[in-house]
């Protein structure tokens, strides 16, 4: 059979055909409508143990720190797995949740699973509260400081030709300066689409230059990582009907 990817053939209006569940009813990505997202009090704030930007590696005495997200709508640390990008071909279109109808350019998620209830992060993948993936949408604008981080670390692994391991790299560096979010129950939003992900979608963009954006597409597209078969093509899918779900804020 064909694999999925975001062809005509391949692609998302497709995707149904042999993941049933793309029609199901906490499908991602959603658009998000700030007016009707409800604030909820009780909901705490996002807490990431990443290191901070400076530390060139995340390692000590050889062993990297786990990467940890917990508090806003978590009942329990999760661990960081991996983190891509979505992006659009050119312009402003390319994320992949919307903000009363408007996309950003691209869409940078990083996966985490909850590995104090699920023992691999493929049963995780399987479970309602098995996955938090952290939404983080770029705009272009001036030059990111520290995005040069990633791209040269995507050289040196296209370079070594092996599958890309972003473990000595802490994703600190691309935080907006605020974690305000908004949060609802979704989905992967690429098959096998499983509905196990807590979404939390930060509020404020980080902004890259259209170069930096221009080095990306032409560096990531490529790169395929094995172990996750990741289809890091520049591509997206669009908004999923909300059914039954209600989008809260953090303020
Ligand atoms: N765009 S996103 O919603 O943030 C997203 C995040 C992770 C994955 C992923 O890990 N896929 C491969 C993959 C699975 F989809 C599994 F269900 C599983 F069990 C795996 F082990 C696995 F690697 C797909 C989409
Ligand atoms: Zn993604």
């Amino acid at each position: 059979i064909n694999s999925w990817g975001y062809g005509k053939e391949n692609g998302p209006s497709v995707w149904h055909k042999d993941f049933p569940v793309a029609q199901g009813n906490r499908q991602s990505p959603i658009e998000i409508i700030p007016k009707q997202a409800s604030y909820d009090p009780s909901l705490q704030a996002i807490l990431l143990n990443y290191d901070h930007c400076s530390s060139i590696n995340i390692s000590n005495n050889g062993h990297s720190y786990l990467k940890m997200i917990q508090g806003g709508p978590l009942d329990n640390p999760y661990r960081l797995k991996q983190f891509h990008f979505h992006w659009g071909g050119k312009g402003c279109h390319g994320s992949e949740h919307t903000v009363a109808g408007r996309s950003y350019a691209s869409e940078l998620h990083l996966v985490h699973w909850n590995a104090v209830k699920y023992q691999t992060f493929g049963e995780a993948a399987a479970a309602p509260d098995g996955l938090t993936v952290l939404a983080i949408f770029l705009e272009t604008g001036d030059e990111h400081r520290w995005l040069h981080r990633i791209t040269d670390t995507l050289y040196m692994v296209k370079f070594k030709g092996s599958a890309t391991d972003f473990k000595s790299f802490n994703p600190k560096c691309l935080l907006p300066s605020t974690l305000q979010y908004w949060t609802y129950l979704g989905s992967l939003t690429t098959p096998p689409l499983h509905e196990s992900v807590i979404w939390i979608v930060l509020k404020e963009p980080i902004t890259v230059s259209e170069r930096q954006l221009g080095k990306f597409r032409m560096l990531l597209a490529t790169g395929e990582e094995e172990d996750q078969r990741m289809h890091m093509e520049n591509n997206y899918r669009t908004p999923q009907p909300l059914k039954d779900r209600e989008v809260r804020s953090s303020n």
